[in-house]
């Protein structure tokens, strides 16, 4: 039996990497007894049939899975924001990374449009940028026709599997283009009569750039925080997670525990005012989810 990874699939085949060549394979019935399915990004055994063909015998464990694009086994996201139009906003970029966090997906902070920022706005940005990056986050500020963001990318993207994402707008297409060129996306025209993202009906396939793989469609999105639990969300917040062994309390939720390391940090300026404003605006809405059945 030989192993391979799963970089595409359409219409009821998974396309199998393995050696330079791609074996189309099916699923075997079983999967679909046990309700199982083969995703992209899944490293599976499988049995040729035939010079091109295959089975998928085994699906071997997964690292994280995504359910919009449907992608498995994930290391980093190229989270896309703008620092203008949309407008830059930390509440947003929080949920993002929350996000990220809860998947166990490592987020890149791309930051796009710099080009339109005045003199005024440059400032207090780049207050944040120094901020994020001490919270550990990795950012990479790029600008219109930035003919540098692909060395500058290279060293990020080798050896990982990534997907990009973000919110409408961010110029997600553009930097997929700059990434892929042949895969021609357009840009800049957003469907408002259908109200949603222009790429919902394309398949996902996992392309080979820069020594890593990328997915050609851009997956995740704020609302996928509807499935973080409350104990959960700390470990969301690196900062947090770091300062809150020192917390008396296992399982502190930085609320109203007596002796909480986090609060002390907040009032030392360690942790930002504002990114402790969003973690309780966020357990707030876990808190007041209506339970699920
Ligand atoms: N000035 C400037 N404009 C940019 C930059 N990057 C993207 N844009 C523009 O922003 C608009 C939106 O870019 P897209 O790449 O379509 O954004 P998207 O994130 O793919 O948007 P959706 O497909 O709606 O999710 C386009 O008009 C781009 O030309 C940039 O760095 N600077
Ligand atoms: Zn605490």
């Amino acid at each position: 039996m030989a192993q391979g990874q799963i970089r595409k699939a359409l219409s009821g085949y998974y396309y199998v990497f393995q050696d330079g060549e791609l074996i189309q394979c099916r699923g075997r019935g079983v999967f679909r007894n046990r309700g199982e399915s083969p995703l992209v990004g899944d490293i599976v055994d499988y049995t040729k049939e035939g010079e091109s063909d295959g089975y998928i015998m085994k699906i071997h464990p997964r690292k994280n899975e995504l359910i919009r694009p449907p992608i498995a086994n994930i290391d980093q996201a190229l989270l896309v924001f703008s620092v203008k139009e949309p407008d830059f906003n930390t509440i947003l970029l929080d949920r993002f990374l929350v996000v990220l966090e809860s998947f166990q997906v490592k987020p890149i902070i791309c930051l796009t449009k710099m080009d339109l920022l005045t003199e005024a706005t440059q400032q207090q940005l780049q207050n944040y940028v120094t901020q994020y990056k001490e919270i550990g986050y990795e950012i990479i500020e790029t600008y219109k026709d930035d003919q540098t963001l692909l060395d500058r990318l290279k060293p990020i993207l080798e050896g990982k599997t990534s997907v990009l994402a973000g919110q409408s707008g961010v110029g997600k297409s553009t930097l997929l283009n700059t990434l892929l060129p042949n895969l021609n996306l357009q840009t800049g025209v957003i469907s408002q009569s259908l109200g949603r993202g222009k790429h919902t009906t394309r398949h996902v396939e996992l392309i080979e750039v820069c020594g890593g793989l990328l997915a050609d469609t851009p997956g995740f999105s704020s609302f996928d925080f509807d499935t973080i639990e409350k104990e959960e969300l700390t470990s969301c917040f690196p900062e947090f997670a770091r300062i809150s062994e020192d917390c008396k309390f296992r399982g502190c939720l930085h609320m109203k525990e007596p002796k909480c390391a986090v609060k002390s940090a907040l009032e030392t300026g360690e942790i930002q005012s504002y990114r402790y404003e969003h973690y309780q605006q966020f357990l707030q809405e876990i808190l007041d989810r209506k339970p699920r059945y």
